[in-house]
């Protein structure tokens, strides 16, 4: 996900289900351009695409439903609990998610934005953060996290805690963090926390062409 681009990018992460989706809606509701690699994520994986056939040749038609489209649930019980199958499944899917991600906001920036939002889960486990202008992450307990996870995908306490522990520890990210959105609280609480980021984020653009904070 090197962004190499002309214009500010500043990436958007934190554990699953701690409320990525939720903030970026805020952003996106104030004119931001952002950028959601788990949309992109389903697309390239659409019948017909290049990377489907290189899951099939991976993983197995099990991984298929009749009607020849991903059976994302098939798959997702194979890579959340191996960790050597999720790095197989990212090796087909992470460069041409990086790839849709420049062009997306290549074109955002052809059309006079000044800076864009990447949403994407793993940016610290792949090591990316140091490519963007700068890192939001989302934070949330790890109880709030399980308990959204579980409700919202429907899924067992088990199934849900292997999906987080798939991923690298919110100390982590947090380590990496420019700024960090509390998701712990009410959705109105978020939303000013976003409104409040979105004026410093185009404070710092605007004046010193960077999003981080001036050394
Ligand atoms: C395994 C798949 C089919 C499961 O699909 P499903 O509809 O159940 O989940 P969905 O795509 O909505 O993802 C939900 C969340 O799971 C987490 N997640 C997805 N893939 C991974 C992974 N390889 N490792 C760790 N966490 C992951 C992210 O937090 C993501 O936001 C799907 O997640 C997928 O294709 N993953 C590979 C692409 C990828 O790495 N996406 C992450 C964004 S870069
Ligand atoms: N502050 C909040 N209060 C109550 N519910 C919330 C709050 N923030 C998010 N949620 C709910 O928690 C769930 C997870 O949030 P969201 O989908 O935004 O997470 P995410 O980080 O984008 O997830 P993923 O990593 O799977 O893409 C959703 O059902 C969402 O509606």
């Amino acid at each position: 996900m090197s962004t190499n681009s002309p214009g500010v990018v500043l990436g958007l992460t934190g554990g699953i289900a701690s409320g990525k989706s939720t903030v970026s809606h805020y952003f996106r509701a104030l004119g931001v351009t952002v950028i959601d690699a788990d949309l992109i994520a389903r697309k390239i994986v659409e019948p017909g695409q290049p990377a489907l056939s290189e899951i099939v040749e991976t993983f197995g038609e099990d991984v298929l439903h009749r009607d020849g489209t991903l059976n994302r649930t098939s798959l997702g019980e194979r890579i959340f609990q191996d960790a050597d199958a999720r790095a197989r499944l990212g090796t087909i899917t992470h460069p041409r998610i990086a790839q849709e991600m420049a062009r997306q906001s290549a074109a955002a920036f052809e059309r006079g934005e000044p800076w864009v939002l990447y949403d994407a889960a793993l940016i610290v486990e792949n090591g990316l953060y140091r490519a963007f202008d700068a890192l939001i992450v989302v934070a949330c307990s790890p109880q709030t996290q399980l308990q959204r996870l579980m409700s919202r995908d429907d899924l067992s306490r088990t199934d849900a805690q292997r999906r987080i522990d798939a991923q690298m520890p919110l100390a982590d990210k947090l380590k990496v963090a420019d700024f960090v959105i509390d998701n712990d609280q009410s959705l109105d609480h978020t939303q000013a926390q976003v409104e409040e980021l979105f004026s410093t984020i185009n404070e710092r653009v605007r004046t010193g062409g960077s999003a981080r904070t001036p050394a």
